[in-house]
């Protein structure tokens, strides 16, 4: 701990078996990957992706966020997000509820639009801090340019294993048109005194995307074991991103594809897993804690729907589900912008009496679920 490096995520907690799939052999056509892939997609929602080659764009990102975030709060702060549903620019942190009482979250984020990014000097949506800005066409373009090229890749092979039509659902994804798909690099700096394990950083949540696109370097990410009320950990491996199945993907598959909920609780500290107190060296716990996703959306004016014509699975899938179980009745747009939206501290509070109200209405496809 003294060179300042973090120590290896303790292997005495427990962890979730995600799938490892590898992307080279995903491009390559490789059946028994697409397998794999397929029995990921269905039924956790989750699996490491390794050979993404993507490092060091990731590792370009992580250090245009500490310039970020290490800007005073006053400059931040000018460029922080809308309370109405904007998700781009910079987010503060404790300004979301992480559960219905309202807890505060404990992570600041900086967060870019890809159609911003794409587009740069032009301003679509927003402007970012200098260090976004000055980091745009050297850093943030191409890590966002490359992470679209693995999403669509997977989309491509999850599409014809659907029995779409070809290119459907990169269609519903293509750029032409502006969505909310973004980069978020996030920071969780460690509380000052000793948090409980089970505090919530990020509260329990599904992705509101497609695919999710995630790189962290400590632990703290936990998965929802389906039908249990186990919390486990996603231990981060070297090299490996993780890939999340996000709810419009499990509503455009008419629940095939299963969007799975997650949170971000402290780094796994060994002192905080025993009920005794140990002697320094803490574990994980006392570093910052950074990730960075990037969250695939469609083009803001799709209707969430199942795509219940394009598909015979699809269709076979929705007339099983309960009836309405994925009629959302909102665009892609509209869809991501209310979860944004009613996740922020100060909507809830604005409603002093509904704030659970305000709460469930930041819900996704989880809240008919397990949650
Ligand atoms: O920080 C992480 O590991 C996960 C973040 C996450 O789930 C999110 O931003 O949606
Ligand atoms: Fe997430």
């Amino acid at each position: 701990m003294s060179d300042g490096t973090p120590p290896p995520f303790p292997d005495d907690v427990p962890t979730v078996p995600l799938l490892v799939i590898d992307y080279a052999l995903l491009r390559a056509g490789d059946e028994h990957e697409i397998d794999c892939l397929w029995k990921a997609a269905t039924e956790l929602g989750f699996w490491y992706l390794k050979n993404h080659g993507t490092d060091s764009e990731v590792d370009a990102m992580f250090e245009m966020g500490a310039h970020t975030m290490a800007l005073p709060l006053e400059e931040k702060m000018r460029f922080k997000r809308g309370d109405g549903g904007d998700s781009f620019g910079y987010k503060f942190a404790g300004s979301n509820a992480t559960d219905a009482s309202g807890a505060l979250d404990s992570v600041e984020h900086i967060i870019v639009s890809q159609d911003d990014a794409l587009a740069f000097p032009t301003v679509v949506h927003r402007r970012y801090p200098r260090t976004v800005e000055e980091r745009m066409n050297s850093v943030v373009r191409p890590f966002v340019r490359k992470s679209m090229e693995v999403n669509q890749t997977i989309m491509s092979v999850l599409n014809d294993r659907l029995g779409l039509p070809p290119g459907c659902l990169s269609e519903l994804h293509a750029p032409l048109e502006y969505s909310e798909s973004e980069a978020s690099c996030i920071k969780k700096t460690p509380a000052s005194t000793p948090e409980p394990p089970n505090k919530a950083a990020i509260g329990a949540h599904t992705d509101y995307g497609s695919l999710s696109f995630l790189h962290n370097r400590l632990g703290g990410l936990q998965f929802l074991l389906p039908g249990t009320d186990e919390w486990k950990y996603v231990k981060p491996m070297p090299g490996h991103a993780i890939c999340t199945i996000g709810d419009v993907m499990a509503i455009f598959s008419a629940g095939i594809f299963h969007s799975n909920l997650h949170r971000v609780v402290p780094e796994p500290d060994l002192a905080s897993w025993v009920p005794i107190c140990r002697p320094p060296p803490k574990a994980q716990a006392t570093f910052d804690r950074w990730s960075l996703v990037f969250f695939a959306c469609p083009k803001n004016s799709v209707s969430l729907a199942p795509l219940i014509k394009e598909s015979t699975l699809i269709a076979e899938a929705a007339a099983r589900a309960p009836e309405g179980r994925y009629a959302t009745g909102s665009t892609a747009g509209e869809w991501f912008r209310r979860r944004v939206q009613n996740q922020i501290i100060k909507n809830q509070r604005m409603r002093p009496v509904k704030g659970t109200e305000t709460w469930m209405a930041s819900r996704g496809t989880e809240h008919t679920e397990v949650y």
